[in-house]
């Protein structure tokens, strides 16, 4: 499904209206009726609830007024509240406040009263609807509309925004000045950027999209560059039944040091349960015997050493041929030596990687070889990939657009891990949104790092694989909400459960 950011809904609009003919007002009229039933489909019975619709002056607060309307056909307990009535409204939306007061619609106006009246209004309401602004935020919202916003969120028993939560950016999900906190959002026709990334997303509570005519014809104009991963997005690789250990493939997890003998074997867990046919672990003998102890599944390769040094390289040679998928850095450590290590698994090996952990940390040092990389995905949370360009955590957290350069840049495929994990390879930018807190622990990263190599080991291309792993690993955790109070490997073993759900 695609993400859209306000100027490209814009144009949609425009091409609609202009090239299409469809009049504005009804496609506002279609936005302010998939708002009242989604508010029926959540509420039920409209008839003995009490609305409260805050519209701003464009055609977000057009959207309100049709809301408006609508309801009074419901009920009587429906109040507009306006902001000035000497503020200059859009077309539609004055427009729609004449109509809303030829049906007897009563308005107030904000600019009359006190915020303990105003204040005292929302807490009489069952609903408010958020119609103040939408896509044409375009600064930080100011006074009066910050108070209001405040008000509302202390006071408001249920409210439901319009396209947006008011103050939240479209194209960032970023908080402008205020933002209402909403319980439900009904945007039109696709999910804004605004409503996958946080705190959008978090401010825009249920999301509901709905279909208000825009003609699907048109889409074609819009860039094909974000979307929001679902469960027909992902490809995972067929199993076919004539086959044998070797048919999907072989996985090295390289990792492990003294004080990280747990993260390597569970990204070896995570390619098993991929489905990969042979899972080795390349590591320190104590990591991969105490490895092996866990899941004989596991073939062991052990180097006698506490750490993996250049003199680990001729080695791990041994073990790879050329559809072996390497999995380098799980609780690798960062020593001085083992950097010379990575060094030399870089120089030496084309095949595909998932470097992840301190496999990044030692890469950051020398990340110009990735010019000569061909099948490389970095897996780095917003801290890691700070560190690994040398930016602020703030500058790189969420941010698509950086995302997606750093991946042209190095071309790999870039899973920047997060609540809303965004992978991309420099051309298109997927987000994914499954997950819950119960991933919010150690070893998650471990578990993807390995799901993701599993896959690619049984034919997934790399960005087809990181986005499989990233939506089942979330769905996975979403399968049984321990509400974080789980063992992580508990979500290893709801894995194949998410994969059946994708592949039924
Ligand atoms: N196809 C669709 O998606 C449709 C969407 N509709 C609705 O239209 C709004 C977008 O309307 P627009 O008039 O462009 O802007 P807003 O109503 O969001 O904003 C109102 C107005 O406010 C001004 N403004 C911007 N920032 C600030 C600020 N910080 N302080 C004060 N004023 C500000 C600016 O001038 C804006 O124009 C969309 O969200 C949908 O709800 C159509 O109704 C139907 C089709
Ligand atoms: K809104």
């Amino acid at each position: 499904m695609r993400v859209v950011t306000a100027s490209e809904m814009k144009k949609l609009d425009e091409k609609t209206i202009k090239n299409i003919g469809i009049p504005s007002l009804v496609l506002m009229e279609r936005a302010g009726i998939s708002v009242v039933e989604a508010l029926w489909r959540e509420l039920g019975n409209l008839s003995n609830q009490s609305f409260l619709i805050i519209c701003g002056k464009g055609n977000n607060g057009g959207d309100g007024l049709v809301i408006a309307r609508e309801l009074l056909n419901f009920t009587e307990a429906v109040k507009v509240l306006l902001f000035d009535s000497s503020e200059k409204l859009s077309d539609d939306n004055r427009k729609n406040l004449e109509l809303f007061k030829n049906v007897g619609g009563e308005v107030m106006y904000i600019q009359n009263m006190n915020y303990d009246d105003i204040a005292q209004l929302i807490e009489n309401y069952d609903v408010v609807v958020d119609a103040i602004f939408g896509t044409g935020l375009s600064k930080p919202v100011t006074s009066p509309y910050n108070e209001i916003i405040d008000l509302v969120n202390l006071y408001s028993k249920y409210t439901v925004s319009v396209d947006l939560p008011s103050g939240i950016s479209a194209d960032t999900g970023k908080i402008l000045g205020a933002a209402v906190k909403a319980d439900l959002t009904v945007t039109f026709e696709f999910p804004k950027v605004g409503h996958i990334l946080f705190p959008g997303r978090k401010l825009t509570g249920k999301l509901k999209i709905a279909k208000i005519g825009i003609p699907r014809a048109l889409q074609d104009i819009l860039p094909s560059d974000r979307f929001l991963i679902t469960p027909n997005t992902i490809k995972i690789p067929e199993r076919l039944r004539e086959s044998n250990k070797g048919t999907f493939g072989k996985v090295i997890i390289v990792g492990g040091s003294p004080n990280y003998i747990g993260a390597p074997l569970l990204s070896a867990l995570g390619a098993i349960r991929a489905g990969a046919g042979l899972v080795y672990l390349f590591g320190p003998e104590k990591v991969v015997y105490n490895a092996v102890q866990f899941e004989p599944g596991i073939i062991a390769c052990p180097f006698n050493d506490n750490y993996l040094t250049e003199k680990a390289f001729d080695y791990l040679l041994r073990f790879v041929d050329k559809k072996t998928v390497i999995v380098l850095g799980p609780g690798l450590g960062r020593e001085k030596e083992t950097e010379d290590f990575v060094k030399k698994v870089l120089q030496n090996l084309s095949v595909p990687m998932v470097i992840d952990a301190d496999g990044l940390y030692h890469l950051s040092n020398f990340k110009d070889i990735l010019g000569s990389k061909q099948n490389i995905v970095l897996t780095p949370h917003p801290g890691e990939l700070a560190r690994f360009e040398n930016l602020s955590v703030e500058k790189v957290k969420y941010n698509y657009i950086l995302a997606e350069e750093i991946a042209i840049k190095y071309h790999t495929i870039l899973a920047l891990k997060d609540v809303t994990t965004i992978i991309t390879n420099g051309k298109n930018v997927y987000f994914n949104i499954t997950g819950n807190t119960s991933l919010s622990k150690g070893g998650s990263g471990d578990i993807l790092s390995g799901l993701i190599a599993g896959f690619i080991s049984q034919g997934g291309s790399l960005l087809d694989s990181t986005i499989a792993a990233s939506y089942i690993l979330g769905r996975a955790a979403e399968l049984y909400d321990f509400e974080g109070r789980n063992k992580i490997t508990e979500i290893l073993d709801l894995i194949p459960q998410a994969i059946r759900e994708v592949v039924s």
